[in-house]
């Protein structure tokens, strides 16, 4: 479907959508305290509050980004709907207003209500500095040197067949891999196109066909991760956690996370042991990560089609182009047979599979682990403010180009996380507007070496073994 079909499609359902509610005591019209917002936290009831003003999106499961938007029902989103939106989705708001928020009901104090103020004012120089344009040499670039990796793994193949080779091969098909997954991620958080249907091709092209990932999967993870990171959900109706830190009963980021590993019969073993096994597990991950892109797409839906979702029962109908995302995961898994078949005997094969999918496993979740892994980590129902939220849960790596160009611009990751749709080549330049404007207003911001970091991970995890434990020696 086309960008203006796109739009209409939008339009139409949120005009549906309002009138299915128009029987409900929906235009409250007047003032609204903060307490009755906050009463109203889960996808069924969900109030947000965009500048003082009163939106009711209760059900509203056609959203275009999906599931998300219940990330912040019973809270303010002003600074997470302009992280994500372009300039003219607050055209669409309209049909969701109930009322105006009561002046001060929120007892915010003056300094926090000042700096909130001044993080606007940053957005706004920023956009009128151009620092959301992206350079097309620059992405032209990293797409043709990305793809000359998997043409380099593809030669070493087809002239040797010592295993040496092969394992050479298989590892910089795995960087192929990784460098793969940051440049999705630019797309797919239109950092490169203000079109957003180019930025979505593009991500399927380089996510489903080149990587084996599914876009919508990991879109719907990716930006909820992005509006409430590190946070562990206040139940699991109110859909407010972030996806990326529910990894239990493998490995426990807090106290009440590691309270769940009870529930599971080998809970406590992993929980006791979680720092050994931290980096055993990321060399599995990514074999867990295209299994979960399969099995999204793949999945049959009773009502939908074999090419649509329409009709969909669950959150697969967020699935814009699910055709397109079905072939391209058909086609990585030709392009990727036809390269291991072309001159290895089966048994190499499978040596070369798991190993090139090992090896970009922990290429991948090394760099994830940095960003958020051993910061703090927050229940959903003591959320911080955005700005805080995003600082202190995020982590920046320090290092040369090479450190940089290995973990795709997410060095910069508290940068890129208050800043989500500036492209990767300036963050280098927000770097120093956002690191002084943390210390003029006294907002902690970390950042350390790719060493300092892992070990700051592995510390947190032995150190949340050893305080549940000591509570619960019978663990
Ligand atoms: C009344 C409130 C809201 C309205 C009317 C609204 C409307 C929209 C519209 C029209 C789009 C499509 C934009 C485009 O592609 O041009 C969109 C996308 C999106 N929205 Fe919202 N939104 C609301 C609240 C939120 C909130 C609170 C969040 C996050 C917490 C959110 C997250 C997103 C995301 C991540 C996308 C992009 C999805 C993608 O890249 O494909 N929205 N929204």
């Amino acid at each position: 479907m086309g960008r203006g079909g796109e739009r209409v499609e939008t339009q139409k359902s949120i005009a549906t959508y309002s009138a299915s509610k128009s029987g409900d005591i929906r235009q409250h019209g007047g003032k609204i305290t903060w307490d009755e917002v906050r009463q109203h936290k889960t996808p069924q009831d969900a109030w947000l509050v965009y500048r003082n003003k009163v939106y009711d999106v209760s059900g509203w499961q056609d959203h275009p980004g999906g599931n998300v938007i219940f990330t912040h029902a019973g809270g303010d989103c002003t600074d997470i709907f302009a992280a994500f939106h372009p300039l003219g989705a607050t055209s669409y708001m309209d049909p969701f207003y109930i009322g105006e928020l009561v002046p001060g009901s929120d007892k915010k104090p003056e300094a926090q209500a000042n700096f909130e103020r001044a993080y606007r004012d940053l957005r706004g120089k920023l956009i009128m500095g151009g620092f959301f344009k992206a350079s097309p040499f620059y992405y032209v670039w990293k797409v043709v040197s990305t793809v000359a990796l998997a043409v380099g793994a593809w030669m070493l193949v087809a002239w040797s067949q010592a295993l040496a080779i092969q394992m050479l091969s298989a590892f910089i098909l795995a960087l192929f891999w990784q460098q793969c997954g940051w440049l999705a991620h630019d797309f797919l958080h239109h950092q490169v196109f203000k079109e957003r249907a180019y930025g979505d091709l593009a991500g399927i092209m380089i996510g489903n066909v080149f990587q084996g990932f599914s876009v919508a999967w990991w879109k719907n993870k990716h930006n909820t991760h992005h509006a409430v990171p590190n946070l562990v959900e206040s139940s699991p109706d109110a859909q407010d956690g972030d996806p990326d830190i529910d990894t239990m009963p493998i490995l426990a980021w807090s106290l009440k996370m590691a309270d769940r590993a009870k529930e599971y019969s080998w809970g406590p073993f992993f929980l006791r042991h979680q720092a050994f096994l931290y980096f055993p597990i990321l060399l599995v991950a990514r074999i867990s990560w295209l299994l979960q892109s399969f099995l999204f797409v793949f999945e049959h839906v009773p009502g939908a089609s074999l090419w649509a979702t329409k009709g969909a029962t669950t959150e697969r109908q967020a699935i814009k182009n699910v055709g397109l995302e079905k072939a391209g995961l058909l086609l990585y898994y030709l392009w990727y047979g036809a390269l291991m078949f072309c001159n290895m005997s089966l048994p190499r094969v499978l040596i070369y599979f798991v190993a090139s999918q090992m090896m970009c496993g922990f290429l991948l979740a090394l760099v994830f682990g940095l960003g958020h892994n051993g910061m703090a980590v927050y229940d959903a129902d003591a959320r911080p403010d955005f700005w805080k939220l995003q600082v202190t849960t995020t982590r920046n790596v320090t290092g040369g180009w090479l450190i940089q160009w290995f973990c795709g611009g997410l060095g910069y990751q508290v940068d890129h996380h208050l800043f989500p749709m500036i492209p990767r080549h300036r963050l280098g330049q927000l770097h120093g507007l956002v690191e002084s404007f943390c210390k003029e207003h006294g907002v902690k911001y970390h950042e350390t070496s790719m060493w300092e970091g892992t070990l700051e991970v592995l510390a947190h995890l032995a150190s949340v073994t050893k305080e549940f434990v000591t509570d619960f020696p019978a663990m």
